[in-house]
């Protein structure tokens, strides 16, 4: 408690999410710790509790999936607390993509790493007035974010991830989209892609290329925004994965890195998946805000993680 009566440390226990098997473990880990346990009722509670907690608390934890993470963070962004306020992940979702990578391997060992761990201030994107911590993706895989399956394969690949989505669906719609992206960091020098795209993701920590590990670099003030064209998905359909197409070498996918971008639908509303949370707009405008948010990380988590020496967890 600090002298004021207000806790420092604050968890926000989503108690459905992933197979809702968590529940006890998590709450005497979180006893044991100090924390003040807020459990969240219904939808829409986590970025409440968090935005309630955080202007009191040196630290709000989320323990849940992607979107418990999206909302705690939604939630401490709109107490305006992101200076102050450290966010702890404890992960208790079905895919826990962001805290894969920021090196917390399961409920125990995230309690290891809020007691224990490095601190980091990561950027985080922000999609029109709401903020995402992962990825943001728009087209068919929206539709399927929830998926795990999908989930992890993403490490094998932009295009094994859209064969795996493709396979889920079914079916599915390509999106008539213009997509404009600043070159520069004050936005100059804007590039401009239209056309027709099977899927638009944009990663935060998250990376859909087939780079060695899922972690883009979350301290370098840019998204890493990738374009599927809809003929990517002809030649899945006839088998024809090719290789250089996983890093993106190809005419149907398109990759960039930027501190901003605007995505307009030339055809209605699109639905985009905010970590799993969705969205649904014509025009999505996005960027990011470099160092915004203190985490908690674990050993694993790299700052660049392309730097050779550190991707094989420190041995050089
Ligand atoms: N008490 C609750 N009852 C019903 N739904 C809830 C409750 N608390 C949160 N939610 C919903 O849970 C969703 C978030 O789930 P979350 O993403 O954390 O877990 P997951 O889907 O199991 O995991 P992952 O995203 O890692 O695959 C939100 O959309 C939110 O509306």
């Amino acid at each position: 408690m600090g002298s004021d009566g207000a806790s420092d440390r604050v968890l926000v226990l989503n108690p459905v999410s992933g197979s809702g098997d968590h529940v006890d473990e998590v709450v005497e880990l979180a006893t044991d710790r100090g924390f003040e346990i807020r459990k969240t009722e219904e939808s829409g509670d986590a970025t409440r509790l968090a935005r309630e907690a955080a202007p009191e608390a040196d630290l709000v934890a989320a323990a849940g999936g992607d979107g418990t993470i999206n909302a705690v963070t939604n939630g401490v962004a709109a107490a305006d607390a992101l200076e102050s306020t450290t966010v702890g992940v404890v992960p208790a979702g079905t895919g826990n993509n962001f805290a894969a990578n920021i090196g917390v391997r399961g409920l125990e060992h995230a309690f290891d790493v809020i007691e224990d761990g490095r601190r980091r201030r990561i950027d985080i994107g922000v999609a029109n007035d709401r903020v995402f911590v992962n990825s943001c993706v728009g087209g068919i895989t929206a539709a399927a974010s929830g998926e795990t399956s999908s989930e992890s394969k993403a490490e094998l690949g932009v295009l094994a991830y859209v064969k795996n989505t493709i396979e889920m669906v079914g079916e599915f719609d390509s999106l008539p989209l213009r997509v404009t992206t600043a070159t520069g960091p004050n936005g100059e020098r804007a590039r401009a892609w239209e056309g027709e795209a099977l899927f638009v993701l944009i990663g935060n920590c998250r990376r859909f290329t087939g780079a060695r590990t899922a972690q883009a670099d979350v301290e370098d003030g840019l998204l890493e925004v990738t374009i599927v064209e809809d003929t990517a998905a002809m030649n899945l359909l006839g088998g024809a994965a090719r290789k250089g197409l996983f890093d993106g070498d190809s005419d149907c996918i398109v990759t960039r890195r930027t501190p901003a971008l605007e995505i307009e639908s030339r055809e209605g509303a699109v639905e985009y998946s905010l970590d799993g949370e969705m969205l649904e707009t014509e025009t999505l405008h996005l960027e990011t805000e470099a160092s915004a948010l203190e985490i908690a990380v674990g050993d694993e988590y790299r700052i660049d993680p392309d730097d050779e020496e550190v991707t094989n967890g420190g041995i050089v």
